[in-house]
Order: structure tokens, then sequence, then C-alpha cells
């Protein structure tokens, strides 16, 4: 292992960019050179980092043999083209997007779930980090799976406009500031108003009626448990929340857990919060707990009075924290911690 590792954030002044480079940060993470990549549009702009500023560089003229890890987020269409220039210059790609995530010999990782899959990276040079709906799913139903096991899935997403980047984070303000002032409110980044509403709609339509967001979560939950058995049935919405995807996750267990067994579980596993108060109040949302912060908070836990082995659940976390910019940094010190030299 060296001392520190030259890293470029490819997307680097976008939602998840921004927090990629202040969570490399927080976490000290031993980061030699700092190349922040965005587009031609961006080029020249300066990010801080440590308390010195670092001008931005356009993607398209990087020479990535001067990287040893990218931190790809630029949308799936920049990494299905900039992912393997990179890796063939040696230089380890931790993917945000949706691209290469279930080509068979891209590791999908979530730290704290199948971090043995990681081992596979050095087919392609490549791992992808998953969708952050699923992330929070998986890393509040991982110590549950290992213990009782899991048949079916049923959940319904809450995600804030953050997880479609910035230009939909002003739209929510703007069209909110407009509404309270008495104005119309346009639409631009989503097919209705989104200020004051919920729309069951994220990314695009299937042909099997559900969403791509929603086949993410079942695609992506089989692979990253190893489990093509799993059933999951998701219904994915977006609601006027700034930051902080919410859920409602309804399990069906192989043998039965009381939810005073799932709750002693879930309160040691790792990156894991239990709230779970029957209280007012006491239970996580993602303003008041989620935004900012890392932990996946887990509240509302309940047998299901419909089913002999099912088990309720409220999860909440941070989307662009743990659903995209902490867990691709945790592959990175994952990575160096016993991959890289
Ligand atoms: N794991 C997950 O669930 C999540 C994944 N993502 C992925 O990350 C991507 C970015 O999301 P987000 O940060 O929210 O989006 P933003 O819209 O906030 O930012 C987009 C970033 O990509 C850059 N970019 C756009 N086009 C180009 C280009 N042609 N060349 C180089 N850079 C470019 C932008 O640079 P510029 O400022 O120059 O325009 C900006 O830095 C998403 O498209 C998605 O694929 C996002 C959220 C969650
Ligand atoms: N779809 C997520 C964000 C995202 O970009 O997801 P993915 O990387 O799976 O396309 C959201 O809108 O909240």
């Amino acid at each position: 292992m060296s001392d520190v590792y030259d890293v470029a954030v490819v997307g680097a002044t976008g939602a998840v960019g921004e927090a990629m480079i202040s969570i490399l940060e927080q976490r000290n993470f031993p980061v030699g050179e700092l190349y922040p990549l965005a587009s031609s549009r961006s080029a020249g702009k300066s990010i801080s980092f440590r308390g010195s500023q670092v001008k931005v560089t356009d993607l398209a003229e990087f020479d990535f043999s001067k990287a040893r890890i990218g931190l790809f987020s630029a949308g799936g269409s920049i990494s299905e083209k900039y992912a393997p220039i990179a890796a063939a210059a040696g230089c380890v790609v931790v993917d945000n997007t949706s691209h290469f995530r279930r080509d068979e010999d891209i590791p999908l990782i979530v730290p704290e779930v199948n971090l043995e899959a990681l081992s596979g990276y050095t087919t392609r040079g490549i791992i992808a980090n998953p969708n952050c709906s699923t992330i929070q799913m998986l890393v509040a139903l991982k110590p549950i799976y290992d213990a009782v096991g899991i048949e079916r899935i049923n959940v319904c997403t809450y995600q804030a406009v953050s997880g479609t980047g910035k230009e939909a984070i002003e739209e929510l303000a703007g069209q909110t500031a407009r509404l309270l002032n008495g104005q119309e409110a346009e639409s631009k980044v989503y097919p209705k108003q989104i200020a004051f509403n919920a729309l069951p709609h994220i990314d695009t339509f299937q042909d099997n009626g559900y969403t791509r967001e929603e086949m993410k979560m079942v695609w992506e939950t089989q692979k990253i448990f190893d489990d093509p058995s799993i059933q999951v049935n998701p219904t994915c919405v977006r609601v006027p929340v700034f930051f902080g995807h919410s859920e409602a996750v309804h399990i069906e267990t192989v043998d039965k857990i009381t939810a005073e067994q799932a709750r002693e579980l879930l309160s040691s596993a790792p990156g894991v919060q239990v709230m779970d108060e029957r209280v007012d109040g006491g239970y996580p949302t993602a303003v008041s707990e989620s935004a900012g912060t890392d932990p996946v908070f887990v509240g509302r836990i309940r047998e299901d009075i419909s089913h002999p082995r099912g088990l309720d659940m409220w999860v909440v976390a941070d989307n662009v924290r743990k659903g995209a910019a902490l867990n691709s940094v945790q592959i990175a010190e994952a990575l160096v911690a016993t991959y890289l030299d």
C-alpha cells in the first residue's frame, strides 16, 4: 500500500461529485493529487479541497495515466466512453452510473453487504456503485437476510430531488418560491410539478409497466445478494424533499423473525442506526436525521399483521452520500486497504 493515491473525480461540479470531494476530505482519504474533471463548460473553474483551490479540467483533455483511482459520476454515456479509457491507463474506476452495473464481470458493491465481490474488479478495472435506493435498502436488510433469509421484498420509495441532480434541486426550490408567491410553476426537469406533489415515476418506463428505477432495485438486489431467487416488487416515487430518500420496506422472510429480534440485529449492523421508539417523532426522517449524515436509519420496525413471516420497516438515508458519494469513497477505501500498491 502506498502512502497516497492520485484521484480523478469525473463530474466534479455536480451534486454527487461535489459530495465526493468533500467526503474524501472529511474521511481523510490519502489523496495525493486531486483532479476534478467536468465538461468544457466548467473547465477552469476552481473547487476548494483541503484549504486550496484546485482547477477543474475538461474531461475530454485529461490523461488518465496521471490518476490511480477515478470516481465517476457524470452520467452513463460519459462512463461508457471514458471508464474503459481510464481503466486501460491504469486508473481503477469506481462508477456511480448504471451503465456497467449488470455486466457479469463488473463487481457491484455495497461495502457493508458484499465486499468479498470486490476482488473481481481486476478483470476490467471497473467497479460499479449501485443505485441509491438499492444501497440503503440492502444495508438495512443484510443482517436479516443472513439470519433468516428473505423470499420477497415489497418496497415503496419516497425519493429526494437531489437524486436527479443540481437542476432538479433548483426546480423544486424555484417552483416552491413561485407557488408561494401566487405565480405559476414551470416544469422543465420533471414531467409534472414536483413542488407540493408526488410523482410515481423515476427514470424511463419499461415494457412491463415498471420504471427503470424500479427494475434497477430488482436487478441490483439479486446481483448484490447473489440470489436470483429473491423477489422484489418496487414502486419508486419522487417527492418534494431536497436530500434523503425514504423507503417503506415490507419483507417476507424464509424463517420467522420477530420485530424485537430484527431490532437487535439491526442495532449492531454496520452502517445502520436504529431509531425506533413507538412515540411521536420516534422514527427517522429525511430532513431531520439523514440529510448530510452517513448512516442508514431504520425505524417503524414491526411484524406484518397480514403475513406470518412478514416484517415492515422504514429506511432513510442521504441519497447523495450513502446512496452515491460515500459508498464510492468506501469502495475506494477498501481498494487501497487490500488491493492497490
Ligand atoms: N448511485 C446512484 O444512485 C447515483 C448515481 N448518480 C450518477 O451520477 C451522475 C451525476 O449525477 P449528479 O451529480 O446528481 O448530476 P449533476 O447534474 O448535478 O452533475 C453532472 C456532472 O456531470 C458533468 N458532466 C456532464 N456532461 C459532461 C461531459 N460531457 N463531460 C464531462 N462532464 C460532464 C457535469 O459537469 P458540468 O458542470 O461541466 O456540466 C457535472 O459535473 C448521474 O447522471 C448518475 O449517472 C447520481 C446520483 C445517484
Ligand atoms: N435514480 C436516482 C439517482 C440515480 O442517478 O440513480 P442511478 O445511478 O441508478 O441511475 C434518483 O433519481 O434518485
